[in-house]
């Protein structure tokens, strides 16, 4: 469970967040939603204790985790701006993540095993990230989010660069973590896959979240909900 309570977070002398309050229920998925600029990604950077300029606090599962260090927290972040080693192999990278986990050596190949092929990446499990393209780049960086067992995830646009075949992977493994109980925030300017997954549309505005449940809500109902100013 994700809860924020009172957040502010300005840079400089413009409030991105204002009085920000809102309990996430645990087990569903929520589609964030915004203009260029409206503050998403900073939104889940304050969560992670990646941003920690802001006031207020920040509640996962029911622990303030205001001063925990990021590694400590206990949700996964895939980053809209991944960094790779460039010595690693795709598998390299997923066995290394697994290893800061201390999961068993055993497990840890299973799980990986099963990811790559969720995320169709088998057939690069021994290529170094120079020599794959910007997609299967993405799909790694979603599994190395997903390969870690935790009951909170969030993701910053996880459908970049992604043709429609793997987008549609991905919302099926998101759709996965549903049923196992996690709870997911999404970010992304993509209407029609947050559209097919979410359970709750948070559309930030203005520093505000403000809530609507999907089947209410057409692509137009989003462009005016956002403003006048989207595209800013
Ligand atoms: N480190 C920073 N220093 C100063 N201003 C910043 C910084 N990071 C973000 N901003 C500004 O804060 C605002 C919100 O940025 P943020 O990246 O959170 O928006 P976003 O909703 O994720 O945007 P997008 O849809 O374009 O990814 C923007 O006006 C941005 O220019």
């Amino acid at each position: 469970m994700i809860e924020i309570k009172n957040i502010n977070m300005s840079y400089g002398s413009d409030y991105i967040l204002k009085s920000l309050n809102y309990k996430f229920k645990t087990g569903l998925i929520y589609g964030l939603i915004g203009k260029n600029g409206a503050g998403k990604t900073t939104l889940l950077k304050v969560i992670m204790r990646l941003i920690r300029e802001n006031q207020g606090s920040i509640f996962l599962d029911g622990k303030c985790v205001d001063n925990v260090d990021f590694f400590k927290i206990p949700a996964v972040f895939v980053s809209d701006s991944p960094i790779f080693y460039s010595d690693l192999t795709v598998r390299e990278h997923l066995l290394l993540v697994c290893n800061s986990q201390r999961v068993e050596k055993k497990e840890a190949i299973a799980r990986i095993d099963i990811l790559l092929d969720e995320l169709k990446l088998t057939k690069y499990k021994n290529n170094f990230p120079n020599t794959l393209s910007k997609g299967t780049l993405q799909r790694l960086n979603i599994a190395l989010g997903m390969i870690r067992n935790e009951s909170i995830i969030l993701m910053d646009e996880p459908f970049n660069a992604l043709d429609p075949v793997q987008v549609s992977a991905v919302e099926t493994l998101v759709l996965k973590s549903k049923k196992e109980g996690k709870t997911l925030l999404i970010s992304s300017h993509d209407i029609d896959s947050l559209g097919s997954i979410c359970d709750v549309y948070l559309i930030l505005r203005n520093g505000q979240l403000l809530e609507y449940m999907p089947n209410k809500l057409t692509k137009e109902n989003i462009a005016q909900i956002i403003g006048d100013s989207y595209g800013d």
